[in-house]
């Protein structure tokens, strides 16, 4: 039958260092639901502590007696009842191993020694001690010194795994002589001060004790006793530690690293085997697991207990702990009672004295058998009785040599009692030879030497049980009603023991597998993300290439657009395609944008100081303003004025009328003022024709080509569709003109022809064109910080400087028809 292993947990009390340092408690202890509270630092405060419930919990103020009588008694009883068992501390370095285990194996061997000498008068004992210690891997004899580098572990399907190389067992008979040999071991062991604890043990150090328990039955002899052994590991590890904290440095720093590495090998065998599913156990990694093979998983009753320091700085360590120790409650073991184990000590000897016994029951019967043989026959019996005997004494002390060289008591006992009965038998012969030449006198001689012989043999017998023990105190009616209390009361503990050790893995291997079967889950879900992982990889590849694409587009459409503005003329209320952008509005009837009127049918009123007849309109290539009838009339209607007003003049100066004096007359400027001031609404600029363009009429090859150009859906012209379109398509023979919206430095080349360019007769568009305009606080229109009225002033001055160095009286013309914003 299986069961798991038992952890009991064990708080120190703060020591000198800890309370000097005002370190705080972070550990809390309940023994009655044998939980123990770790306050988590991080967290802060009390009631945030992590909780883990054991088979048993053990707060500072609980002695060691007190423990070892609440859990390790129940072990110490199951090896006396011939299991295996183990009891071993684990922690970090100072938080109390050795100080439970020297207080363990006290109590452990007195307990031992106590059921032994109350034990009844047919129950006898074999008891064998060693001590051994793992020091950076190696393997140590405690008990004796020089054999250490010949000792290895070796694994036997019927032994387990054992010492081979010469491990000193010793045949103890009581504690005291246990309390010596140990007190010998520990001087030997390795131990040295660190900046945690002043005698820290630097090796894993483990005490065996060894009973076989034999039971004879007196009244059949003749029916074989089994023989029960049981091994009781008391095992001291070495603590872990941190470099930083311990300040190892040489022989202790290499020390550290071994103990830490057999520790973590230990940790990972708890692990896989609390983890169960047949994993894998790496038990072969260190020495330590491979000795802790069969208390770990295998056939022993197994005590963890989990040291812990109670202080806030050791709380890493202590949870680490902690959770081992919860981890190690999963293990479940196989123990069974270990009935004739071929290596016995006691069955050896067990057989031995029954040999003994029919050999000398033969010799009986063949002092009467053998009388009528000859001289020469019985001699011959004799001397092969004899060599039978030699190679039996032989073979039991050859193996006695290679199961147990610390058995030297033993053997040297038995290597008495072949020299007595080869003696005996030697001089049993002789008789026996004369006997059948003897009278019956000699008969009468014989059968008292007979007599005395059987007294010499039970002498022996009697001198090899004292090799074993038991039933020494059975006298002691008070030990013996104290063990016999003892012993129920252990029988009811273990009981208890197990119970709850069931009721609480059964919760925890309940969880366990909860947490198996969601790690599961999780592991298939990994897989899952993966695989949607590099799905959207790939997606996200794809969309990067298209939108990379994308870029390059708009990139070029901005650079083309870039390229186009300084072919633009200025003040067009759309330089820059984010302007066009902002004012673009989706239509979803049409499915596609609709663009705002990027035409500034901006004309300024035409000079009229031209006299009428030296101009030419090419009224054809005009086409009525349909939004803007009025205007035309009033423009027309203005012209008629200014003709009328400065008719007197204009005769005076028909063959060389000063235009610039006229043009840039006062009231002149203050008329164009006045236009624009007059503007007080502006209509939508999403004025589009069906074709997304203006429905303004654009005179041809005139100053009005407007700034469709940036209207991309419409019927902007492009560049280079400019530079082929034929002028004459729309004009008259012989008349050229130039794009409007071209730059006008690069418009200066046909001043011959200006008079046949078109000019627009239209009143100007300042209405339609100003909404784009941005507005000033006083109601002028602006033009980037000027208002509309100082860039016409500016303008014109700047014409007018121009001019002045000009005397090309067609450049003034020019420049005094062409449409300026
Ligand atoms: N329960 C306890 N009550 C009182 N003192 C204790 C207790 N546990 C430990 N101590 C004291 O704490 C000190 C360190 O204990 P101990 O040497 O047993 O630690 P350790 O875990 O074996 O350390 P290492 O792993 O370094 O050998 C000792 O002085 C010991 O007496």
């Amino acid at each position: 039958m299986s069961e798991s292993v038992k952890v009991a947990v064990r708080c120190r009390p703060m020591n000198a260092r800890e309370l000097q340092q005002g370190c705080r408690n972070v550990v809390t202890v309940d023994p009655a639901s044998k939980c123990c509270t770790l306050e988590c630092p991080a967290a802060g405060g009390a009631g945030n502590g992590k909780v883990y419930q054991f088979d048993a919990a053990f707060d500072p103020q609980e002695t060691t007696e007190s423990v070892y009588e609440n859990v390790g008694s129940v072990i110490v009883e199951a090896v006396l009842d011939g299991y295996n068992g183990t009891v071993f501390a684990y922690g970090q370095t100072g938080c109390g191993k050795s100080h439970t285990m020297r207080g363990f194996i006290e109590r452990a061997l007195d307990h031992i020694f106590e059921a032994t000498s109350t034990a009844s008068a047919q129950m006898r004992y074999l008891a064998l001690l060693s001590y051994l210690e793992i020091y950076n891997e190696r393997l140590r004899d405690l008990l004796q010194d020089g054999v250490s580098d010949m000792l290895t572990l070796k694994e036997d399907p019927n032994r387990g795994t054992y010492v081979a190389g010469g491990l000193r067992e010793v045949t103890v008979k009581d504690a005291a002589e246990c309390a010596r040999l140990v007190e010998q071991g520990d001087r030997r062991r390795a131990a040295a001060a660190t900046k945690m604890n002043a005698a820290s043990s630097r090796s894993h150090a483990v005490l065996t004790l060894s009973l076989e328990t034999l039971a004879i039955n007196e009244e059949n002899s003749k029916t074989e006793n089994t023989v029960k052994r049981g091994r009781l590991h008391l095992v001291d590890l070495a603590g872990s530690e941190r470099q930083a904290r311990t300040g190892a440095t040489g022989d202790r720093l290499k020390e550290a690293a071994s103990i830490n590495l057999s520790l973590s090998a230990l940790g990972n065998v708890i692990s896989a085997l609390a983890a169960g599913h047949g994993r894998h156990v790496p038990y072969r990694d260190s020495k330590l697991t491979r000795l802790l093979r069969d208390s770990l998983g295998g056939n022993a009753r197994t005590l963890m207990i989990a040291c812990l320091s109670p202080s806030d700085v050791d709380a890493e360590e202590t949870l680490s702990t902690l959770r081992y120790a919860a981890r190690a409650r999963c293990i479940k073991n196989k123990p069974v009672i270990n009935e004739d184990p071929k290596d016995a000590l006691l069955r050896q000897y067990q057989l031995e004295l029954q040999r003994l016994k029919k050999l000398l029951e033969s010799n009986d019967q063949s002092l009467v058998k053998e009388i009528p043989l000859t001289e020469e026959s019985t001699w011959n019996e004799q001397s092969v009785k004899q060599e039978k005997y030699a190679e039996e004494v032989d073979r039991l002390k050859k193996e006695c040599e290679n199961s147990n060289l610390s058995a030297q008591k033993l053997r040297e006992e038995l290597e008495t009692l072949k020299i007595r009965y080869e003696t005996g038998t030697v001089s049993n012969a002789r008789p026996k030879l004369v006997s059948q030449q003897l009278d019956e006198q000699d008969l009468e001689r014989e059968e008292r030497r007979r007599k005395k012989r059987e007294a010499a043999m039970q002498e022996v017998l009697k001198r090899l049980e004292k090799l074993t023990i038991g039933g020494e105190e059975q006298g002691n009616a008070e030990l013996r009603r104290r063990r016999e209390k003892r012993r129920k009361k252990l029988e009811a503990l273990a009981s208890a023991l197990e119970t709850s050790a069931q009721e609480g893995n059964g919760s925890v291997f309940q969880v366990y597998g909860q947490l198996r079967s969601t790690e599961d889950a999780l592991k298939r879900m990994a897989k899952r993300v993966k695989q949607l992982e590099a799905e959207a990889g790939d997606l996200q590849a794809s969309w990067d290439a298209e939108r990379r694409d994308l870029l390059r587009r708009e990139l070029l459409i901005s650079q083309i657009c870039d390229a186009m503005v300084p072919h633009l003329r200025p003040g067009c209320p759309f330089r820059d395609v984010a302007s066009v952008r902002a004012a673009a509005t989706w239509c979803d009837e049409l499915s596609r944008w609709r663009l705002p009127d990027v035409s500034p049918h901006i004309s300024l009123p035409p000079a009229s100081l031209v006299p009428k007849d030296s101009i030419q309109y090419n009224i054809m290539a005009s086409k009525p303003d349909l939004n803007n009838n009025s205007n035309n009339k009033d423009n027309e209607d203005e012209i008629g004025n200014e003709a009328d007003n400065e008719e007197s003049s204009e005769q005076e100066d028909v063959k060389k009328p000063d235009i610039v004096d006229t043009y840039f007359r006062r009231n002149r400027i203050d008329k164009l003022l006045a236009h624009v001031r007059e503007a007080k609404t502006f209509e939508s600029c999403n004025r589009l024709s069906k074709s997304g363009g203006s429905e303004d009429a654009i005179p041809f090859g005139g100053n009005h080509l407007q700034l469709n150009a940036l209207n991309l859906q419409s019927s902007a012209p492009v560049i280079g569709d400019l530079d082929s379109y034929k002028l004459t398509q729309r004009l008259p023979t012989g008349q050229t003109s130039r794009p409007g919206w071209m730059l006008e430095e690069n418009s200066t080349n046909s001043k011959s022809s200006l008079v046949n360019q078109t000019i627009k007769r239209n009143p100007p568009r300042i209405l339609e064109a100003l909404p784009s305009y941005p507005q000033g606080t006083n109601g002028a229109f602006k033009l980037g910080n000027k208002s509309i009225s100082d860039r016409i002033s500016d303008k014109l001055s700047s014409r007018f400087i121009h001019n002045q160095v000009d005397d090309n009286h067609s450049t003034l013309l020019e420049h005094a028809r062409s449409p300026t914003y």
